[in-house]
């Protein structure tokens, strides 16, 4: 059986207090959460300290954006593993078309953090996806087929989530049709050593589309930006039917 992970993005949104102020919202609408849902919450650096000392043990699993891949060093501006481990932090999202297109993250580096990632004990989110170009050229098998060669070099797909993020779907409206998804996630699959890796959807999921992207066979979760952000709608989303 797949896992079913549902993780919200914050991107670089709220200030410890907001974080908290969400978070008092959302766990209460947790109560109804079905248990093998997995409930993840990838947050900025600062949310994360604030929200470790919060969670009380509850439902709600955190996330971080980003994982050098050494342990320590003069690495201005990054995080490291082991920090992040300290706060309880479960999951990281690795490879995410923003870090690629605005920080200079490669396959390379992907994979790296990929690696530090599960050497600290955090289970990595890898987000690979196409651009509008990119599909229009009828190129987005092999450009996702290329990042996943490239990215998963020596990583355990034990211990790996995958998000589709189609990148002209993300922060547009503009979802992608929930049968493509599926297709795309099912090709996806097909290159994994492991089938019963998760694999989510990202990419304007919103409280009206999450029953109609989860009815999908291939699709074991969401990962979801902007809709993320509001405890009413992150409720709707992680109780989806
Ligand atoms: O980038 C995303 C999640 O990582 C998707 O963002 P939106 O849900 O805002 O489109």
């Amino acid at each position: 059986m797949r896992k079913i992970v549902i993780a919200g993005n914050w991107k670089m949104y709220k200030t410890g207090a907001e974080s908290l102020e969400f978070l008092k919202g959302f766990t209460s609408s947790l109560t109804e959460t079905p248990e093998e849902r997995e409930v993840v919450l990838c947050v900025p650096f600062t949310s994360l300290a604030v929200l470790s000392k919060n969670l009380h043990g509850g439902r709600v699993r955190l996330g971080a954006q980003n994982v050098h891949w050494q342990e320590s060093g003069a690495y201005t501006g990054e995080i490291s593993g082991p920090m992040l481990a300290e706060l309880g932090v479960r999951y990281v999202v690795i490879g995410h078309s923003e870090r690629r297109q605005y920080f200079g993250e490669t396959d390379e580096t992907v994979n790296l953090r990929l690696l530090a990632a599960q050497k600290y004990g955090l289970i990595p989110i890898l987000c690979v996806g196409e651009t509008k170009q990119q599909r229009d050229a009828g190129e987005t098998e092999t450009h996702i087929f290329s990042q996943l060669a490239q990215d998963l070099v020596d990583v355990d797909q034990e211990k790996l989530v995958i998000a589709y993020e189609p990148i002209w779907a993300i922060g547009t409206g503009d979802t992608c049709e929930t049968k493509e998804a599926n297709r795309v996630i099912g090709l996806i699959r097909s290159k994994l050593s492991n089938p019963d890796v998760p694999i989510q959807y990202g990419g304007s999921v919103k409280p009206e589309n999450i029953d109609e992207v989860m009815a999908q066979p291939e699709i074991d979760g969401v990962l979801v930006g902007g809709a993320s952000l509001e405890s009413a709608s992150f409720s709707r989303i992680v109780n989806y039917n």
